[in-house]
C-alpha cells in the first residue's frame, strides 16, 4: 500500500491556493478581429486617444442660438430669429451663429461657433422665409454635450484581464481598435478517470454510468476564458494514465483530471504522484466537498487531480483551476468575489471541515438571501445546474442556523476593476 495513501498533508485552501497561483505562467497575447473578440481577455490597457465627444455635439433637434437672445421667451411672448442653415450629423457647420439668427441642427450634430444652446423642435415654429419662432428662454449650455464631457484625451478606461463584453466593445470601436490584443485561450486538457465510465452516447449498463465530469468541466474552462480539449476516459489503470498524460502535457497550457485521488485501490493519480518526476503541491485540503483534490506540477505544468464526485469536481475546479486560469490572462482578482446573506433554512454538516455548498441567491426587499441549491452531498449532480454561488459554512461540525448571515462565493462574474 502506497506512502501517499495514509500520509496526506492537510492544506488550508488559502494555503492550496496561494500555492497553485506560484506558479502563474502569464498567457501569450494575440491580436483579433473587434468582431471576434467577444468574450475573450483584453491583454493591453485602453487609454481615451481622444475626447467624447470630440466636438460640440447638439443632444437634441433643434435649433442652435444665443440663449442671451432668448430672453423673456414664451408660448405666449415668441422671439423671432432669422435660419442661417442647416446642420445635418456628419457635416461641418459653414457659418457662424450671431444675434438674432439661429441654425436648425440635428441630434448628434456639430454646434456652429457662436451658438451655446440648441432649442427643442418642439418649442419652435416654422415661418415662411427662413424664419422661426423661439417659444422658451435658453440659458448657455442647454442641450450641447461640451468637448470631453463623457472622455478626456489620456482617460484609462480599461486594463488586461478584463472580459470582452458589449460595453468594452463599444469603447473598443469608439477609440478605433479594429484589432483588440487579447491573450490567448489557455489550452486545458480534461482527463475522466474510471473503469465505470462510458461515453455520453453509449446505452447505460450495469455498474457503468457516463462521463458528466468532462462536459462540466468544459464548460468551467469555457467560462473562465480558456479552450477545453476533451480527452478520451481513461481506464483506472497508472501506466495507461501516465502515457495519456505525458503525451498531451507538452500540447496544452495545464491538465485538469477527475477521479482516482482518494484511497481506494484504484486510484490511479495517487500511484502516479508516487512514481512521477513531478512535484506534488498537496494532495488533501481542509474543505468539502473535495478535500482528496490534489495538485502537481510537472514538466512545466500544473496537473489539477480533481475528485471524481461531481460536485467535487465543480468545487474544487471553481476554488482551484479557475483562479489560476484568470491569473494567466492577467486577471488580477483571481478569487470569486463574495457577498453576504441571510441563510433561509438550517444547514447542518457531518464534517468539521470548511464546506462550500452549491447555492442559489435571492434577492428581496433589498435583502439578500440564499439556499442550499438542492442536496449538496459530494456525489449529487443535479444541483449544479441551479447554483450561482458557494456558500461559505465554517469549520467546525455545528454548520449554520436559518437567519444566518454566511459568506457567499459569486459564481457569475462581476465587473470588479477597470
Ligand atoms: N475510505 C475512504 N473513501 C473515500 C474517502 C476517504 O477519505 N476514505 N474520501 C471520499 C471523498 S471525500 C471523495 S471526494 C471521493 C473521491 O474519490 P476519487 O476522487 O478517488 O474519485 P473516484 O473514486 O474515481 O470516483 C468517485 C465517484 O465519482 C464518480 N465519477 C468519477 N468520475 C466521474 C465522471 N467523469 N463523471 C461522473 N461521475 C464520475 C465515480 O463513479 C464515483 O462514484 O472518495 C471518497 N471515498
Ligand atoms: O471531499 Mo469529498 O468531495 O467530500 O466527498
Ligand atoms: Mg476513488
Amino acid at each position: 500500500m502506497s506512502r501517499f495513501r495514509f500520509q496526506r498533508k492537510l492544506v488550508q485552501l488559502e494555503e492550496a491556493q496561494q500555492a497553485v497561483l506560484h506558479y502563474i505562467n502569464m498567457q501569450k497575447t494575440e491580436d483579433v478581429a473587434l468582431a471576434d473578440c467577444f468574450g475573450r481577455r483584453l491583454a493591453m490597457t485602453v487609454t481615451a486617444n481622444h475626447p467624447v465627444p470630440h466636438f460640440r455635439r447638439s443632444g437634441v433637434d433643434g435649433y442652435a442660438l444665443q440663449a442671451s437672445g432668448t430672453n423673456g421667451a414664451s408660448a405666449d411672448q415668441e422671439i423671432k430669429l432669422d435660419v442661417t442653415e442647416m446642420i445635418p450629423c456628419g457635416s461641418i457647420p459653414s457659418m457662424q451663429v450671431g444675434q438674432g439668427q439661429a441654425a436648425r441642427i440635428m441630434t448628434g450634430a456639430v454646434v456652429p461657433d457662436g451658438a451655446d444652446s440648441v432649442i427643442m423642435i418642439e418649442m419652435t415654429e416654422v415661418l415662411p422665409d427662413h424664419q422661426v419662432h423661439i417659444r422658451k428662454q435658453m440659458a448657455v449650455g442647454d442641450n450641447i454635450t461640451p468637448i470631453g464631457e463623457e472622455v478626456e484625451p489620456g482617460d484609462i478606461l480599461m486594463l488586461p484581464g478584463r472580459t470582452i463584453r458589449s460595453g468594452e466593445a463599444a469603447v473598443l470601436a469608439t477609440f478605433g481598435f479594429a484589432r483588440v490584443s487579447v491573450f490567448r485561450k489557455p489550452r486545458v486538457a480534461i482527463f475522466s478517470t474510471g473503469s465505470e465510465l462510458l461515453e455520453v452516447d453509449s446505452p447505460l449498463a450495469p455498474g457503468k454510468i457516463r462521463n458528466s465530469n468532462s462536459y462540466m468541466l468544459a464548460a468551467q474552462v469555457i467560462e473562465a476564458g480558456g479552450e477545453p480539449v476533451i480527452m478520451p476516459v481513461l481506464p483506472d489503470d497508472p501506466a495507461e494514465v501516465e502515457r495519456a498524460l505525458l503525451q498531451v502535457l507538452e500540447q496544452v497550457d495545464l491538465v485538469v483530471t477527475t477521479g482516482g485521488v482518494s484511497v481506494g485501490d484504484k486510484d490511479v493519480l495517487v500511484d502516479l504522484f508516487e512514481r512521477w518526476d513531478g512535484e506534488l503541491l498537496f494532495n488533501k485540503i481542509a474543505m468539502r466537498p473535495g478535500s482528496p483534490t490534489s495538485v502537481g506540477y510537472w514538466r512545466g505544468k500544473l496537473l489539477f487531480a480533481l475528485s471524481g464526485n461531481p460536485g467535487a469536481s465543480f468545487v474544487g475546479f471553481e476554488l482551484l483551476v479557475r483562479p489560476y486560469i484568470k491569473g494567466i490572462m492577467g486577471q488580477t482578482e483571481k478569487l470569486h468575489a463574495e457577498t453576504k446573506a441571510y441563510l433561509q433554512t438550517d444547514y447542518s454538516k457531518g464534517s468539521a471541515y470548511p464546506r462550500y455548498v452549491r447555492g442559489t441567491l435571492k434577492m428581496q426587499d433589498g435583502k439578500v438571501y440564499v439556499n442550499p441549491a438542492g442536496k449538496d452531498k459530494s456525489s449529487i449532480m443535479t444541483s449544479i445546474k441551479d447554483a450561482d454561488c458557494l456558500i461559505y459554512i465554517p469549520a467546525g461540525g455545528k454548520g449554520a442556523a436559518r437567519d444566518d448571515l454566511v459568506r457567499v462565493l459569486l459564481l457569475n462574474e462581476p465587473i470588479c476593476s477597470l
